[in-house]
């Protein structure tokens, strides 16, 4: 495939490597520095860019009919508006807060906690995650879609708030760490026990796999898709 990388920093040189090792071609390394290319170039266009330039670099992707796999996190306000453009232009698009085969399985193992605590009020939750100092959200994408995926299980919570402990809101504490990839925990506490599960980043080198295993599954598809359709798991 011929890849557009819409965003040349920590992730799109880590998928950049994964990419050729695939057999893949680099034909756009798009960035600040380089903003002028033409994406009908590629076949393909993976953005991991930045909050406020996902949606533009997206749009860009429909109106000139390429797929578009992105894990750009802190766009979200906007999801739909970029979900109804791209089947309005019957486009192709995923979406993932998290492209790791590891974050994915933790994400079922997450709702299937909250089904199983939903209904122990004994227990109270909270969660944590912690990324590298440059990282400009918070919390992560991945702790918002934990979030969103335990107020669909579980009967107590109702949102998610950055460091707020009250009783129908999940309190999510976000702390930044020179160099930490990406750990996510999420912890149920009573006062004679605690239940905790955790998923830790060693590196990048997960959620670049991820994205192009992604790429070479969208090439060819039209559609709003996951990567639930992707790995078929859960
Ligand atoms: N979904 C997932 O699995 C993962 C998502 N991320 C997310 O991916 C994004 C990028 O992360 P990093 O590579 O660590 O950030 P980074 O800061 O190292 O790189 C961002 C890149 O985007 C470029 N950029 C900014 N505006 C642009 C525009 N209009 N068009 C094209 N490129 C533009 C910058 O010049 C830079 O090259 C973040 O939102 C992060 O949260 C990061 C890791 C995994
Ligand atoms: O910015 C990062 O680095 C990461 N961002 C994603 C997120 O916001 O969840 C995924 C991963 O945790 C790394």
């Amino acid at each position: 495939m011929k890849i557009a990388l819409l965003g040349y920093g920590k992730m799109g040189k880590t998928i950049e490597q994964i990419a050729l090792k695939r057999g893949h071609e680099i034909v756009i390394k798009a960035s600040i520095e380089n903003p002028n290319y033409n994406i009908k170039d590629a076949d393909i266009a993976i953005d991991f860019s930045m909050p406020n330039a996902a949606v533009g670099n997206i749009t860009n992707c429909f109106n000139n009919g390429v797929p578009v796999i992105s894990g750009t996190t802190g766009w979200l306000d906007d999801f739909d508006k970029v979900t109804d453009l791209c089947k309005e232009k019957q486009g192709a698009f995923i979406y993932a807060s998290n492209f790791s085969l590891g974050v994915n399985i933790f994400f079922e193992l997450n709702k299937t906690l909250a089904k199983m605590m939903s209904n122990l009020d004994q227990y109270n939750i909270s969660m944590e995650e912690v990324h590298h100092t440059q990282k400009l959200d918070e919390p992560s994408g991945t702790a918002i879609s934990l979030a969103n995926d335990i107020i669909s299980e579980h009967n107590t919570y109702g949102k998610w708030a950055l460091n707020t402990p009250e009783t129908d809101t999940i309190p999510i504490v976000a702390k930044r760490i020179p160099e930490v990839p990406g750990t996510h925990v999420v912890t149920y506490n009573s006062t004679v026990d605690a239940i905790t599960i955790e998923h830790k980043a060693h590196n990048r080198e997960g959620f670049a796999l991820g994205a192009v295993v992604a790429a070479e599954w969208l090439l060819g598809k039209t559609g709003v898709f996951t990567m639930k359709d992707v790995l078929n798991i859960g």
